[in-house]
């Protein structure tokens, strides 16, 4: 096959209304706005508002929005007990993924295709998200599970239901900021995943755990745990430039750095770099030191290697952040799947009812048959006796 395409890169497979990318220029826009100005002036409620219904709402409408999401926090009892039966050593990614597949046993009627349905399961999963990760860390460390804040920001009560004490409003804005800015990101490969299951009929929740399980592979969203893994292994700012070479010469990737669409900064590794400088500095802590010598030293060496150089994505400066606020570093990617539910979400309800044509069909691409050893073609069947071992 042509090696352009390699991966999908450069194959237009849908129309979509709810974000855009510029790779050349660094920039990403949901639903018409620009990251930045919802970085500023906007909250992760509004923004997955915005993204699930297409415009910014009302005061009236935001106010009720909130109210539904706070509403639905909970996590049914039957789900935490079985939580609760899993061996502790069960990856958050895993336990997420398979509870988000249990809440359709909780469906007030999953035969209910219509696009209230779908947006009442994108409000249940973006409340309830948050509430299995928080929980599941509480169960496999032996504490008890905390009820949701009635009152509260979805940050803040994410930390409060983590943590079981209510976090500063400092902090709650630091994860606000990483939950808008993870909100969404056109057809990555766990969108792209959540809408190709999605057009096969099945549910928003059979999509969303696929989405989740996508997200958590370390060339995508499971990134943000390599890239602690990686600062700790380096350990002091002084090893960088060594230790970044010497990964990039015997072949390795540095995770965090590198985009299949950008090909300058990532828009939101600038913003999350400049968190993780202020709160590296309000901890007294080398983490973003290093990180930011890491982005130089993978910058150089594949310029002067590659004559190419990569760029800082939304994985880098996030995993600095993260811990420096105490959180495990496995929950990262539970953190990313926590703020990226909205645009997966949205993704689906666009893929079931979708109004413009084209309108998406079933996703079933095209593959090169290429024979491996006897050809394309007419091979002879040999019954299983008269067979000899095979040489690969
Ligand atoms: C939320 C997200 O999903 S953001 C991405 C998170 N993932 C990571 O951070 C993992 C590290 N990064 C990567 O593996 C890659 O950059 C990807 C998978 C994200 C994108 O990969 P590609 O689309 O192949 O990138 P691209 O076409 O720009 O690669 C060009 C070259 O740079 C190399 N390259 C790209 N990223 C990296 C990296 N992080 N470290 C070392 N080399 C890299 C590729 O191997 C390739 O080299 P080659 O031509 O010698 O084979
Ligand atoms: O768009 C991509 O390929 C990956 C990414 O940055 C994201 O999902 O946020």
């Amino acid at each position: 096959m042509d090696a352009r395409n390699i991966g999908l890169r450069n194959i237009e497979v849908a129309d979509t209304k709810i974000c855009s990318i510029d790779g050349e220029n660094g920039k990403l826009i949901y639903r018409g706005f620009d990251i930045l100005d919802l970085v500023n002036h906007s909250t992760f409620e509004e923004t997955s508002y915005l993204l699930l219904f297409g415009e910014l709402p009302s005061p009236e409408q935001l106010a009720d929005f909130g109210r539904r999401l706070r509403e639905a926090r909970g996590i049914p009892e039957p789900m935490i007990k079985n939580m609760k039966n899993r061996p502790k050593r069960a990856q958050p990614m895993d336990v997420l993924q398979s509870c988000v597949a249990e809440l359709a046993d909780y469906d007030l009627n999953i035969d209910d295709f219509s696009k209230e349905a779908h947006t009442r399961r994108a409000i249940t999963l973006i409340a309830k998200i948050p509430s299995i990760v928080a929980a599941w860390n509480r169960i496999r460390t032996g504490q008890h599970v905390v009820d949701p804040m009635e009152e509260g920001s979805h940050a803040a009560n994410f930390l409060y239901m983590l943590r079981g004490v209510e976090p500063s409003a400092e902090e709650a804005k630091v994860m606000d900021i990483c939950f808008i800015l993870h909100a969404e990101h056109s057809f990555n490969a766990s969108t792209f995943a959540a809408r190709e299951i999605s057009s096969t009929r099945a549910s928003m929740y059979a999509a969303i755990s696929g989405a989740v399980g996508a997200l958590s592979g370390e060339l995508h969203g499971g990134a943000n745990v390599q890239v602690m893994k990686m600062l700790l292994e380096i350990g002091d700012p002084a090893n960088v430039e060594k230790w970044v070479a010497g990964r990039l010469s015997s072949g390795g990737r540095i995770m965090g750095m590198g985009h299949a669409v950008y090909r300058t900064t990532d828009p939101r590794a600038d913003i999350l770099s400049r968190l993780s400088k202020a709160i590296s500095k309000e901890k007294n802590n080398k983490w973003f030191e290093i990180t930011e010598r890491v982005e130089k030293a993978t910058k150089k060496w594949m310029l002067e290697h590659k004559g190419q150089a990569i760029y800082p994505n939304v994985d880098l400066y996030s995993a600095s952040i993260y811990y420096s606020m105490g959180i495990p570093m496995d929950l990262n990617t539970p953190i990313f799947a926590i703020s990226r539910i909205s645009g997966w979400a949205s993704h689906v309800i666009e893929e079931k009812f979708a109004e413009a044509a084209p309108k998406p069909a079933l996703y079933r691409p095209k593959a090169v048959y290429i024979g491996r050893y006897c050809g394309p073609m007419g091979c002879e069947y040999v019954p299983l006796s008269e067979r000899k071992q095979q040489v690969a």
